[in-house]
């Protein structure tokens, strides 16, 4: 398992003279569950993007696994090592929830397993019964889909899991065993979990909190979280 290190990052966007991460030095262990808080418009959703690949620190460096995310192929990493539980994630509507997943373990080249009980344990594990995961995504319900996205995230065995308000959509249950996969990821299974969220059900369970404002990242006690 590998430590993810964010080197004196910064980022504006293309276009705007405005740094939306200001030299933002920190670094993301296996085992832990991370929470990232702040206002609207802080630069959280930024700091997702850079950490799962999406897009480039425009100075400073971040570092997976001893290499510059900048100067690797950031499709792979995506694909093997990173697990992205976005809200604007799309699922394939058409298709079935079981046909999502094993489409995405095809493309992770996910190999040597049963892909279809694995996905099917995935799914009961953010609580989609067999017989939803046979349906088509567009006859599930908005909070539906998102678990589909987050088993969807998990199906390649990513090492690090990083999600944008994960439990946005969820009743308290629903929540409650979904923050559980989460915290089980990171204390049994020992991947590096990091999560966007104002919900404070999804901040108790977090190990480090960072609070976020105006591009600037500080620690916040766990217990003033
Ligand atoms: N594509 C873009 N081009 C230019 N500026 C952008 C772009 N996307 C976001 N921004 C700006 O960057 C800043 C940080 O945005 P970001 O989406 O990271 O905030 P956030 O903390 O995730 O907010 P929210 O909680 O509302 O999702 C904001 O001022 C936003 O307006």
């Amino acid at each position: 398992m590998s430590t993810l290190t964010l080197q004196n990052v910064s980022y504006k966007y293309e276009g705007s003279e405005r740094l939306v991460i200001r030299d933002v030095s920190m670094s993301f262990e296996p085992g832990k569950v991370y929470t990232i808080i702040g206002k609207s418009g802080a630069g959280k959703s930024t700091l997702l993007n850079l950490l799962a690949g999406l897009d480039v620190a425009t100075t400073g460096h971040i570092v997976y696994d001893g290499v510059r995310l900048a100067e690797i192929n950031r499709n792979h990493y995506r694909a093997r090592k990173a697990g992205i539980i976005f809200q604007g994630f799309n699922l394939l509507t058409n298709a079935t929830a079981l046909d999502n997943i094993l489409l995405s373990m095809h493309i992770s080249g996910v190999k040597g397993i049963n892909k279809k009980a694995r996905a099917l344990e995935l799914l009961e594990k953010v609580g989609i019964s067999p017989e939803k995961a046979n349906r088509k995504i567009l006859k599930l319900s908005g909070g539906e889909q998102q678990r589909i996205g987050m088993a969807r995230a998990l199906a390649h065995n990513p090492e690090l899991i990083v999600a944008d308000e994960p439990t946005g959509n969820l009743d308290e249950d629903t929540a409650n065993r979904v923050l559980g996969v989460f915290a089980s990821l990171a204390h049994e299974e020992g991947k590096c979990v990091i999560i966007v969220t104002h919900s404070k059900e999804v901040i108790a369970i977090a190990d480090e909190i960072w609070s976020v404002d105006e591009g600037v990242f500080r620690p916040v006690p766990v217990n003033e979280g």
